[in-house]
């Protein structure tokens, strides 16, 4: 039957063999859930297994203040500055006088001149710098705001996660973009020590498969002591980085008000390698974009 026929009537005379209402249509396709999505289903399911509760992460600005001095990182921090993080213009600041004035003052009062056994920064602690927008450079900015929060209600001892999106001002490349996805957890309670630490990112890492891990020491800004950790890959057969973890400093703990005996460990990890390992997946370009070649 064709577009003529229809046009000049010779569709009545024409000869057509009989419909077969038994003939199986063509099979659609059902897509796929992507990979990233799919790891992060995984990790969703390992830390809820563990007890652990998901934070609210969805907030992708953030102000400096959260984000970089709730954590006791000095203001002229090389990682504050314009060419690791991106800062906002519009709006370009949120006033500190919609954070509650106490613990504005007891941060500033901790970057200059310490305290809680701490000799502080010794430099001037600038509002306008605290002030300054920006989008989140870690998802580290909510667990601090968590952690404000479940001293300010009462400690108890809680388990908090996040994965979600972050971004830093950095050169990209084969397996580095401006943002990727961090996954972080964090466990506080009364008397924890890096013993708890190491065991928990155990029992964290043979959920993904790993059984053998090491620990390097390292340096975050906000947590002392802080590891690198290492796990070795059956799949890769060589040891691999899987992530960075410590111990949340006072500096940032007591401003806050947790009590002396209460510590907060945490560790994280990003989404993007993990996917790439499993999914083999060898250049990051291809999670992203409309090209999803499975
Ligand atoms: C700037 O890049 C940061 C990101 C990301 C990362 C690193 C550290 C943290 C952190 C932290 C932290 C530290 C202390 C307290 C709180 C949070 C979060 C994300 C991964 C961390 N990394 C990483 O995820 N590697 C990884 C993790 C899991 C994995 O699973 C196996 C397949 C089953 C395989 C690999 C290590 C490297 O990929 C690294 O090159 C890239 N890192």
């Amino acid at each position: 039957l064709t577009h003529e026929m229809l046009k000049d009537g010779s569709w009545r005379t024409a000869d057509f063999k009989a419909y077969n209402f038994n003939a199986l249509g063509q099979p659609t396709a059902g897509g796929y859930l992507h990979p990233l999505l799919k790891v992060r289903a995984q990790m969703r399911k390992i830390f809820t297994n563990m007890g652990f509760e998901e934070m609210p992460t969805n907030n992708y600005v953030e102000s400096s203040f959260w984000n970089f001095d709730a954590l006791f990182q000095p203001q002229q921090h090389p990682a504050r500055d314009a060419h690791d993080t991106f800062f906002l213009t519009r709006p370009a600041a949120s006033p500190l006088s919609r954070q509650p004035q106490d613990y504005v003052q007891r941060v500033r009062q901790t970057h200059e001149r310490g305290g809680y056994g701490s000799t502080g920064y010794g430099s001037h602690w600038k509002v306008s710098e605290a002030e300054k927008n920006l989008l989140r450079t870690h998802t580290t900015a909510v667990s601090s705001r968590m952690l404000y929060r479940l001293a300010q209600q009462g400690f108890k001892p809680s388990k908090y996660f996040s994965i979600d999106r972050v971004f830093r001002n950095e050169a990209i490349d084969r397996t580095h973009l401006a943002e990727f996805h961090q996954i972080e957890g964090v466990v506080c309670d009364k008397g924890l020590t890096l013993g708890d630490l190491i065991g928990i990112l155990h029992l964290f890492f043979q959920r993904l498969g790993m059984k053998k891990l090491r620990f390097k020491p390292a340096f975050n800004p906000y947590t002392e002591p802080s590891m690198e950790i290492f796990a070795y890959s059956e799949q890769l057969h060589k040891w691999i980085e899987v992530g960075n973890s410590g111990m949340f400093r006072p500096e940032m703990l007591r401003p806050m008000g947790l009590p002396e005996d209460v510590n907060v460990i945490a560790w994280g990890l990003g989404l993007e390698r993990p996917t790439m390992i499993l999914y083999n997946i060898d250049n990051i370009r291809d999670l992203f974009g409309h090209k999803v070649s499975l």
